[in-house]
């Protein structure tokens, strides 16, 4: 069965093959790179969340930045909602990136703090020209609503808020365009363990009602054993095991996620 955007049903969101990133380092030269990630490939189905796993510097950020066009990779190929990403033009990408948002770790840096609620909310319509006025305030309202922050609040500013409320406007402004993916990078981890609970519970119940797919990525392996379908395990940039999360955190085949897995207690 096709769809109106021409992608199959049984495709999936996101798409990565043979993806690798390297990096060049230093001087004028430029001769040295590092190289974050190896040939990795994962598929993302409609609805499905995927966990990107692996310590510090495995190359968990960088995958999921390639996999919304904020990273070109160096070789490999990305497609999402099946377009090839990587062929589209820049104003092209701008357009597209509407059906793929990002929730970073911390919120502090990406709400402007001049901005009150209301503004931030409304704030990815202006930029797209979308709405009138007065349509985009309803809209902003519902999406305070959508994420559990009170319509009194519309005209605080950032510092007002908590950490954990901070990360619900970061969550409202990525869903405000309706994107079909979102990647969350680390969205909890600045965040108290209680309110983690609550910020975690709240994007769950939002994948479901919207039918999201989400890449979620995090070093905490209770936290994804909680959030995924399924997980992809990265150790230097390469993508080491991957399948349904029960099966790799209970029964993992690779060395190395056996070492992550031994590391967190909780689990
Ligand atoms: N812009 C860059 N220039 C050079 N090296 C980079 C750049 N971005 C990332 N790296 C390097 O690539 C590797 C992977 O980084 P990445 O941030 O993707 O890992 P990560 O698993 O997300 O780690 P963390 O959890 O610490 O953010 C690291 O060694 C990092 O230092």
């Amino acid at each position: 069965m096709s769809t109106t955007d021409g992608t199959a049903g049984t495709e999936p969101v996101l798409r990565m093959e043979h993806v690798t990133k390297r990096f060049r380092l230093g001087g004028v030269l430029r001769r040295t790179a590092h190289v974050a990630v190896r040939d990795a490939s994962l598929e993302l189905g409609r609805d499905e969340v995927l966990g990107l796993v692996g310590e510090s510097g495995s190359g968990k950020s960088t995958l999921g930045r390639m996999a919304i066009g904020l990273i070109r990779p160096t070789s490999g190929s990305v497609t999402v909602l099946g377009r090839d990403i990587l062929s589209l033009r820049r104003s092209e990408l701008r357009t597209y990136r509407r059906r793929m948002q990002m929730v970073f770790q911390d919120s502090s840096n990406s709400l402007n703090p001049r901005m009150t609620l209301r503004e931030l909310l409304e704030e990815p319509y202006r930029v797209q020209g979308l709405h009138t006025p007065a349509e985009r305030e309803v809209r902003a309202l519902a999406l305070a609503d959508e994420v559990g922050l009170a319509r009194a609040w519309m005209g605080r500013l950032p510092h007002e808020f908590s950490g954990g409320q901070r990360q619900r406007v970061s969550i409202a402004r990525a869903l405000a365009l309706e994107p079909e993916l979102i990647v969350a990078d680390e969205p909890v981890s600045a965040l108290d363990v209680s309110v983690q609970a609550k910020v975690l519970n709240l994007l769950k119940d939002i994948r479901r009602a919207r039918g999201l797919s989400l890449l979620f990525v995090s070093h905490d392996m209770a936290v994804v054993d909680f959030m995924c379908d399924r997980v992809a395990v990265l150790n230097g940039g390469r993508v080491v095991e991957s399948g349904p999360t029960s099966q790799v955190l209970r029964a993992p085949a690779d060395d190395y996620t056996r070492t992550l897995i031994e590391a967190v207690p909780r689990l």
